[in-house]
């Protein structure tokens, strides 16, 4: 019940901050309908006992009273739907920015990475469709305890014992409730199964992946993958629906039974002359209405019940997040310069939901101004040392300092608005150009001349030669006179990107370039840390790239090489050259390969 009400407070308080004007029309409109439906069998009756004591003016006014109410019930019900689809798509609006804010708008990325976790969020995004229900369910609820009041007195008045003909639409409800959590549960059952064949099927349908699906063979084992996993959701929720169908229509032949024995009880009354003909219409109509308010209830309870799990989960995700932040979220604003540089102290690092540390004892300091490369084998540990340098996760152990300053107590916006990143795994942002790449600056989207400048420092500003209309293209497959480039392209306006903004505290490029070619990759950065070298000497800015290629990491002023979560070895290239360990070891394979 607890959770009901909340469901119902959550749906009402985002409608109310959307658009009062139209929250308070909605719940009149309903009300106002409402209260007419029951009235309409209190006028009919009226009117039958006027016909049959043939009393033609009465039976006149009671019958214009009933057109009237009938005509109020179908056009309030009419208008208050047109404020329903207005409000569901308020509530909508309003549910997915929350989703929105929790899946982007907090510093770290665990809930994103968590199974669990996962597959609540791909509930919640299917949920998110359900608010047109949810609005009409909670108004028509308010209606509905109006339409059973006005009901309850009208019943009242013909027999006292009628009254209790509510009290067996209980069974009704509870088995509706019962159904609900029972579908419920099969929902999240069917969760994980649903959201990996959803992901399939992506896979299966990309352009993207058309190349080695094709190469592999791979269409007949997808599908059949896709297929399988299909009908296990499937099977799921077939289980949980018949369960829960069979559940309901128990609780609605308790009622029929009652509803069966009020007619037969004022029939019997009217028979010995004790009660009217109008009264015995009354009560037939009353209890049908009773019957049509029990069903209304249940199918409103079901939908406010799913509401009210949507609220539920999304409260479980929040705290989820909360608790997972690693603490209260820092306040101090960063430096506006480096003087000292960022200071790793016996970092030590466990994924959560897992039991092996990723990063143990790392002690190091990237200088201030210092270009710092990071090169390791694959799972080595170099990505997730990026990522707690981004924030995206505190360590387990150990601190991270910047200027002496411990990273876990300065705002998470102000070190953002201080660092630049690329990653790899880049997004193909769909937009005109001048956005794909603008977005690394949001305040600076709009100057061209700033857009330019850091294509420039990316040495990016070729791709613009093949589209049509410069900067204001419009990328992407999506979009019909949209500009397909291919992953090198894409992957450089990702660069130019990662570079908008000129002077940031720390620049992490991890594998950025992966899709250039060796040399195109060498020579932007042999003059990228020419310029950033100039930049840092003002600010002290730091430059940490993550590569494989040991031609480009040569040229860094700090090697880090990790192996199994640990700094190995450290030092320029000269200085790991001259110690003829693993660097040493790989540089010369690597160098031999190109030979
Ligand atoms: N989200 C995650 N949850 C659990 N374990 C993870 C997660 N991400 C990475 N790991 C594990 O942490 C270890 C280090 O991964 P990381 O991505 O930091 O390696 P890397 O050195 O960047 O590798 P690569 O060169 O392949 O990119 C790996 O064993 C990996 O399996």
């Amino acid at each position: 019940m607890r959770d009901l009400i909340r469901g119902a407070r959550e749906v009402l308080a985002a409608i109310w901050r959307r658009h009062r004007g139209k929250t308070i029309g909605s719940i009149l409109l309903m009300v106002a309908g409402a209260a007419a439906a029951p009235l309409i069998a209190a006028a009919l009756a009226v009117m039958t006992d006027a016909v049959v004591a043939g009393d033609s003016a009465d039976a006149t006014r009671a019958g214009l009273l009933v057109a009237a109410l009938a005509v109020a019930v179908l056009t309030f019900a009419h208008f208050a739907h047109v404020f329903y689809f207005d409000l569901a798509d308020l509530a909508e609006l309003d549910f997915q920015q929350r989703l929105i804010g929790l899946s982007h708008g907090t510093a770290g990325i665990h809930h994103h990475e968590d199974a669990a976790q996962a597959d609540t969020l791909s509930v919640l995004e299917q949920d998110s469709r359900q608010f047109q229900g949810a609005i009409e369910a909670l108004l028509n609820t308010l209606g509905l305890l109006i339409a059973s009041g006005v009901t309850a007195v009208l019943l009242a008045r013909l027999h006292p014992v009628l009254l209790l003909l509510p009290l067996a639409a209980i069974p009704p409800l509870l088995c509706g409730r019962w159904a609900e959590r029972r579908i419920d549960r099969s929902r999240t059952a069917a969760a994980e199964p649903t959201r990996v064949a959803l992901n399939l099927f992506r896979l299966a349908t990309s352009a993207d992946t058309a190349g080695e699906l094709r190469v592999f063979r791979l269409q007949k084992e997808l599908r059949d993958r896709h297929g399988v996993l299909w009908d296990r959701a499937g099977d799921r929720l077939w289980h949980g629906r018949l369960t829960g169908a069979l559940l309901t229509v128990a609780g609605q032949l308790v009622f029929a039974a009652a509803y069966i024995a009020a007619v037969l009880l004022v029939v019997a009354s009217a028979v010995r002359g004790d009660r009217s003909v109008g009264d015995v219409v009354l009560v037939i109509v009353l209890a049908a209405q009773v019957s049509q308010q029990v069903t209304q209830a249940v199918t409103l309870l079901e939908t406010l019940q799913r509401t009210a799990s949507t609220y539920r989960r999304l409260g479980e995700l929040e705290t989820f997040v909360r608790e997972r932040s690693g603490g209260p979220a820092g306040v101090v604003e960063p430096p506006d310069r480096l003087r000292e540089g960022i200071t790793f102290d016996g970092v030590g690092f466990t994924y959560p939901g897992t039991g092996t540390a990723v990063l143990r004892d790392v002690d190091l300091t990237l200088p201030a101004g210092a270009t710092v490369a990071i090169v390791g084998e694959n799972g080595a540990g170099k990505s997730t040392l990026v990522k707690l340098l981004c924030g995206f996760y505190r360590p387990t152990a150990g601190r991270i300092t910047v200027d002496g300053y411990d990273l876990a107590g300065l705002s998470v916006t102000g070190w953002r608005e201080r660092i630049a990143a690329g990653f790899q795994d880049f997004v193909r942002f769909e937009l005109v150009a001048r956005e794909t790449v603008g977005i690394g600056d949001l305040p600076r989207i709009d100057s061209s001349d700033d857009v330019l400048a850091g294509l420039g420092r990316a040495h990016a500003t070729d791709v613009l030669d093949r589209l049509d209309s410069g900067l204001e293209t419009q990328l992407g497959k999506s979009w019909t006179d949209g500009a397909e480039l291919s992953g090198g392209q894409w992957q450089k306006l990702a660069l130019g990107r990662a570079l908008m903004r000129p002077r940031p505290l720390l620049l992490v490029l991890d594998e950025p370039t992966s899709a250039l070619d060796p040399q195109a990759e060498h020579d932007l950065f042999q003059r990228y840390s020419e310029q950033s070298r100039r930049v840092a000497a003002g600010n002290g800015g730091i430059t940490v790239l993550v590569s494989h290629r040991f031609s480009t990491v040569r040229m860094a002023d700090l090697i880090l090489v990790v192996s199994g979560g640990e700094i190995v070895e450290r030092g320029d290239h000269a200085a790991l050259m001259a110690a003829r360990g693993v660097y040493a070891e790989l540089f010369g394979l690597q160098a031999a390969a190109y030979r």
